[in-house]
């Protein structure tokens, strides 16, 4: 059953990462007023694309990057807004058999570093065969931490080593906080890039939107059938919906008036944060680092997975992402020690030195408009989480790539959350669910 009501006609959107723009891009789009707040100096949030240090106009991508084969939204909004992907490149072995897991997928000669050294030959053939029988004899449980299993199923350390670097590419915990199920569900598959960085689709999506940067927000609050959004500097705004789309460690920090219900402030707070980020250096040796990293090469140091960042570049030199994640402070404090520590994973996969042109860090954790790389949603609570933290209240709604199970930490779960997020704001023109009178109108 539905009730007429009026139509939204203004909405103010706080957060312009991709789940912001998003829901402001479908909004513009249908022809409502938008305003968008952003707490920092540029767009994108976690997609952040840099090029400043880089030689001949390459890029690197502090946040997002890797665009996956099931990313449907992205894709589909990349095509219409004009956004060009690369051709995939494979991080698994592309020959990975159907009854193999993700973890096995991964197994690859010439591809993992341990204690400094690449593993090759008879090295590999040792680690991949235990790996492998330790699944057979002893398969991971459903939500058994990854850790637990190591140790259950008798892993050596060279083994355990070669598959911390491993696990870290499905989610950015530590092995001991990770959940195994993540590992052996799905398939990375072909992976792509936005060609020129995430700051294309960042940029394509802003187009023609009233959006104010350097504009924080303090607190939304609601009363008399308006949201005011007010912000750090004492300005205040007032609209007939706000959509908050600030990431999920970051919502515990505005004030919202009235306050939040226990339940979504209790599953906020309890959230597994993925501590990190980047480090991204462009080495002069482009055809070495290009064959020896494109696909990856995992490693048991901070670093745990390092690519060349710029794959459908085929000349000149060569951009290398690193990740860094995890609770080594060291690595994820100091620049030299990053810096230095990609350079070592890279010379260990080129297998000689390499020339250093530029280098660049960044760690989400102390960000305040970040406060982590990011979460993925528990496997066993995910769909009652994201639906929890979708969930309106009354006027205000909620985008983030936290509010979307499956996929949730990643720019797919961005960019759908914009997209339900505009779609409950415009959706039915003037109707209302009789299940949201009582949050909407009775109780707003
Ligand atoms: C190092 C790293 C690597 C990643 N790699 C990948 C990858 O390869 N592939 C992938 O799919 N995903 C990746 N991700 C995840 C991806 O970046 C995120 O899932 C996605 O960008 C989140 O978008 P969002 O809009 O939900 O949040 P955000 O991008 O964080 O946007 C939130 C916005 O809200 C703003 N904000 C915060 N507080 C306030 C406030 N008080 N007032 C106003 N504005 C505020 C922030 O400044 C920000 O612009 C990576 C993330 C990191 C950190």
């Amino acid at each position: 059953m539905e009730l007429i009501t009026r139509t939204p006609t203004s909405t103010v959107v706080v957060g312009a990462g991709l789940a912001g723009l998003t829901a402001a891009r479908r909004l513009v789009d249908a022809g409502s007023e938008v305003t968008v707040l952003e707490a920092r100096d540029r767009l994108g949030g976690r997609a952040h694309s840099v090029t400043d240090s880089f030689a001949e106009g390459q890029h690197g991508d502090l946040g997002a990057e890797l665009v996956l084969r099931h990313y449907d939204s992205l894709i589909r909004t990349c095509g219409e807004l004009g956004v060009e992907l690369s051709d995939p490149v494979f991080f698994e072995r592309p020959d990975t058999k159907p009854d193999e897991t993700s973890l096995e997928g991964f197994l690859d000669e010439g591809r993992i570093i341990v204690d400094g050294e690449l593993l090759t030959g008879e090295a590999f053939r040792e680690v991949d065969t235990e790996i492998r029988k330790a699944l057979r004899n002893a398969p991971l449980a459903r939500h058994e931490i990854f850790e637990q299993w190591t140790r259950r199923a008798r892993l050596s350390p060279r083994a355990r080593g070669a598959l911390s670097g491993v696990l870290r590419m499905a989610v950015q915990y530590d092995p001991f906080q990770t959940d195994g199920q993540h590992l052996v569900e799905g398939r990375l598959g072909a992976v792509r890039r936005i060609v020129g960085g995430s700051r294309r689709l960042v940029e394509a999506l802003a187009r023609g939107i009233d959006i104010r940067l350097d504009t924080p927000v303090l607190a939304v609050r609601q009363s008399g059938g308006r949201v005011t959004v007010e912000t750090e500097s004492g300005e205040t705004i007032s609209a007939d919906r706000v959509i908050v789309a600030v990431p999920p460690f970051v919502v515990p920090t505005l004030g919202f008036d009235p306050p939040l219900p226990a339940t979504r402030i209790g599953a906020l707070t309890s959230l597994q944060r993925a501590s990190g980020g980047k480090v991204i250096a462009q080495y002069a040796e482009g055809d070495a680092v290009r064959a020896a990293l494109t696909r990856g090469v995992f490693s048991d140091g901070p670093i745990n997975i390092a690519w060349v960042g710029n794959p459908y570049v085929t000349q000149g030199p060569a951009v290398v992402s690193g990740f860094l994640c995890g609770a080594d402070r060291q690595f994820l404090e100091s620049d030299d020690a990053a810096v230095a520590g990609l350079d070592a994973v890279v010379e260990t996969a080129v297998g000689s030195p390499v020339t250093r042109i530029a280098a660049t860090r960044k760690d989400w954790t102390p960000d305040r408009f970040a406060l982590a790389m990011g979460t993925t949603l528990p496997a066993a609570q995910r769909g009652s989480l994201a639906a929890q933290f979708a969930f309106p209240d009354r006027r205000v709604h909620f985008a983030g790539d936290y509010t979307v199970g499956r996929l949730s930490g990643t720019m797919e779960a961005a960019v759908r959350s914009g997209e339900r997020a505009a779609d409950e704001v415009l959706r039915r023109p003037g109707r209302m669910q009789l299940a949201e009178i009582d949050s909407t109108l009775v109780r707003g």
